[in-house]
């Protein structure tokens, strides 16, 4: 033990009087030597190439991060790391820290990694510039696999990780321009919290996914990378909330349009050219916006007054966004009122989804209730349950209840003398329960033209997800 110690000493002390004392131009080339007679390979990946920024640099860094802390417990691992964060990303991101060398199996084949930093000093020993590289050594053997293989999963795995670990940001828009300075979503909802009933909450999910791996797909049948959701249902039923948990999931910036605040139809396809790639388009309460009314009344055009945005335009600036320039694009039309909406801003190609959000079912109020008090059963849940199940009461308003206080006994009392009040007002005032106000059969999903199949199952006539386009594609490895 001993003597292997005072040999690493040894060895250690050479190579550090090796370094300091032989100059670099030197070491340089007998290092190119002795590299003459080796069968390895080395590829130099420097910072900046062509005068500008080097992409393969920037994405090593970047899965290099990824990997160097999982692997810093390996032996042989580098000891030094470096670690940051900035505004834009999410996380920590981690890094080899300079003349640091780390070890990447790909295929079974051992790939090492070596960063370098160097300071430049002009002749005046006066500006000082850092030059940055990494060298990628491996058996001559393997080059053909690196440079096809190796190579572009860097790259690709590289802007996965960019993507799920940037900020998510909300754009609004400021005198008919998207404003410049967005702001960081940071909104806490997720499917996690969010409380969907039956299967809804695991298609839609699936839905994205697919849309998100689906590259490939589009490519192949010659359909721009876009997809269309209709969110429609009573007010606090989880609209915005789901736009929400769908930025979250995707990591996809929201671009939220109000178009009373648009001008004209020009403006609106400017703005709408103007969204970047990955991210979701939303235009909330489209029925109030613009009277899109059915075009066989011949009334194409928005009817009221401070509105200049015409049906017409809508449809064209839509199906310029949907048929030209970038990808990963969603559209996300919200309305409470889907009869109010002329079909042909519905329609396969516009609208690939319609999304139904509707009353609290006994399903929801669970979920609501392990969320918001983290309880899963109470001896007050089956009252409850039985009540939901026969009036309409939003989302929103349980989970107005649930907040009240942190005892769940408190809240779940507060929550049924509500549910009791709408049940005795339903059956006082039938004659307004036909307009929807609390009766169970109005849930808030049923509308024509909608999926009548799902809407008259008896579990389930809270929610619909009809696929009106072509339905996502199935992502084979
Ligand atoms: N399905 C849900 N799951 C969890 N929380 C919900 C849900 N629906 C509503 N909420 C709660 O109610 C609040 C209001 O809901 P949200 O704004 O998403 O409803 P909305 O359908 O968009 O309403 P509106 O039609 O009035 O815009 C949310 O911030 C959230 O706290």
């Amino acid at each position: 033990m001993a003597s292997t110690l005072s040999i690493l000493a040894t060895f250690t002390i050479i190579r550090i009087t090796f370094n300091d004392f032989v100059p670099k131009e030197i070491r340089d080339y007998l290092w190119s030597f002795i590299r003459r007679f080796s069968s390895e390979f080395t590829l130099v990946i420097e910072e900046s190439h062509d005068g500008s920024r080097n992409h393969i640099f920037q994405a090593t860094m970047e899965y290099l991060g990824s990997h160097v802390l999982s692997a810093s417990a390996a032996e042989g691992s580098p000891k030094r790391l470096t670690v940051g964060k900035s505004e834009k990303v999410r996380k920590f991101t981690f890094g080899l820290d300079r003349h640091s060398e780390i070890v990447d199996i790909f295929h079974g084949v051992p790939l090492k990694w070596k960063y370098n930093a160097d300071v430049n000093t002009n002749t005046n020993n006066q500006q000082k510039s850092e030059s940055r590289w990494y060298e990628l050594s491996f058996q001559k053997n393997h080059v053909e696999m690196v440079k096809s293989k190796y190579i572009p999963h860097i790259i690709n795995t590289a802007k996965k990780l960019k993507d799920r670990n940037r900020m998510v940001k909300f754009h609004t828009v400021r005198r008919e321009r998207w404003s410049s300075s967005a702001v960081n979503l940071d909104h806490p909802m997720t499917f996690d919290t969010l409380a969907l009933d039956g299967d809804l909450k695991k298609t839609i999910m699936e839905d994205l996914d697919s849309f998100i791996n689906g590259k490939e797909y589009y490519k192949k049948i010659g359909k721009v990378w876009k997809r269309g959701y209709l969110l429609y249902g009573p007010p606090g039923t989880g609209k915005s909330s789901l736009i929400a948990a769908m930025a979250n999931h995707l990591n996809f910036d929201i671009y939220n349009l109000n178009l009373s605040a648009v001008n004209s139809d020009s403006s609106l396809e400017y703005l709408l050219l103007h969204v970047s790639n990955r991210s979701i388009l939303v235009i909330e309460d489209i029925d109030c916006t613009v009277k899109l009314q059915n075009r066989d009344a011949g009334d194409t055009t928005a009817s009221y007054p401070h509105v200049q945005v015409t049906l017409s335009g809508l449809l064209n600036a839509i199906d310029g966004l949907l048929s030209c320039c970038g990808d990963e694009r969603i559209i996300v039309f919200t309305t409470n009122y889907k009869d109010k909406i002329d079909p042909a801003l519905l329609r396969a190609g516009r609208m690939d989804k319609h999304i139904c959000l509707s009353y609290s079912t006994a399903s929801t109020f669970k979920q609501l209730a392990a969320n918001y008090l983290g309880i899963s059963n109470h001896n007050l849940f089956s009252r409850i349950e039985k009540i939901i199940e026969e009036i309409n009461v939003s989302p929103a308003e349980v989970a107005g209840e649930l907040m009240k206080s942190k005892d769940p006994k408190t809240c779940l009392e507060g929550l049924i003398e509500l549910l009791e009040s709408k049940a005795s007002e339903a059956t006082s005032k039938p004659e307004e329960g036909k307009g929807g106000n609390n009766t169970k059969q109005e849930k808030g999903c049923k509308s024509k033209g909608s999926n009548t199949t799902n809407s008259d199952s008896p579990n389930h006539n809270a929610i619909t997800f009809l696929t009106v386009g072509p339905d996502p594609m199935i992502v084979r490895e």
